[in-house]
């Protein structure tokens, strides 16, 4: 089948891999000019396609991604489709498919996991859109998602895809860090000779054992006690997103809650609250202020 491809980063370009191995024709776009690129604008890739296109926009969300659609919105023809396929927030979904909607180019939105082993394992993904438009495009997504019966759903209207890899990544977080609990709790006792190794036991076997373990014995085999590693968390927001869509839903999320706390934390979030902390607690009980008396354990 044939693919345009706009976004040809880490994620764009190892899709495009696993597609041409696939046996699909891509025609890829990037607006850097060093990219791999085979076409220098958004009217060539246009122009290369033949109709009905499929086109898979793989750029960062918001104003790069509105600006692509906006851009193809202008170019595309009745009965083509656009893929978003960034980390769009699922509020912007409707928004998209309604003004492309006008056109009559259809609209799929797919939240993808699998980082950069994806073009090796595959890629989950999980789309939102119309059950038509999405099997028009499912000989695409049968190459892009790995072997076997797994890794591919179209869990919702419009806005579903993007809803599901946002609880997606909300799960995650709050699995990382129960791991970096754990293994944090295991550095510090007399009972664990090796934190890492301990862990890295638990990949077979364990009713914990998962990828994430697998990614982490990797990320210990030369540093066990992850030494080189700095203490602070990114995010990309969507286990904020996660977060404020579940209290809108009046559903609790402690869990992920705590592990994005955790992160926004690790970047200096919480300084100013806890000075009132420790101004307040030395105001009432004289307690020490001073970094180097405070105990760490
Ligand atoms: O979707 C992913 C993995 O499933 C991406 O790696 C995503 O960037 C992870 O989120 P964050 O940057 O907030 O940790």
């Amino acid at each position: 089948m044939q693919i345009g491809m706009i976004g040809l980063g880490r994620m764009g370009g190892n899709m495009v891999k696993r597609l041409r191995d696939g046996g699909h024709e891509v025609v890829g776009f990037d607006m850097d000019p060093d990219s791999a690129r085979d076409v220098d604008s958004l009217e060539s890739l246009v122009a290369a396609l033949d109709a009905p296109r499929v086109v898979w926009v793989m750029v960062p969300a918001g104003k790069p991604t509105e600006s692509t659609i906006d851009g193809l919105r202008e170019l595309l023809e009745p009965g083509d489709i656009v893929i978003d396929g960034g980390n769009s927030k699922y509020t912007e979904d409707r928004a998209h498919a309604a003004s492309l909607a006008e056109k009559d180019i259809k609209f799929l939105d797919c939240g993808v996991s699998g980082g950069v082993w994806g073009a090796e394992r595959g890629y989950a993904l999980m789309l939102g859109g119309e059950q038509e438009t999405f099997d028009h495009v499912r000989p695409l997504l049968e190459t892009l998602k790995p072997e076997g019966e797994y890794g591919l759903v179209l869990a919702g209207p419009v806005g579903g895809g993007h809803f599901a890899k946002m609880v997606h990544n909300g799960i995650e977080y709050g699995m990382m860090q129960a791991f970096g609990e754990g293994f944090a709790t295991m550095m510090r006792s007399e009972y664990i000779d090796d934190a890492a190794k301990t862990m890295v036991s638990w990949r077979e076997g364990s009713v914990v054992a998962s990828w994430l373990l697998d990614l982490f014995e990797n990320a210990t085999k030369d540093d066990p006690e992850l030494r080189d590693v700095p203490a602070v968390a990114n995010e990309s927001g969507e286990a904020k997103w996660m977060v404020e869509a579940a209290l809108e839903l009046g559903v609790p999320t402690p869990a992920t809650g705590a592990a994005l706390y955790a992160r926004q934390a690790s970047r200096g979030g919480a300084d100013d609250v806890l000075r009132v902390v420790t101004a307040m607690r030395a105001q009432f009980g004289g307690h020490v202020t001073k970094v180097d008396e405070i105990a760490t354990h």
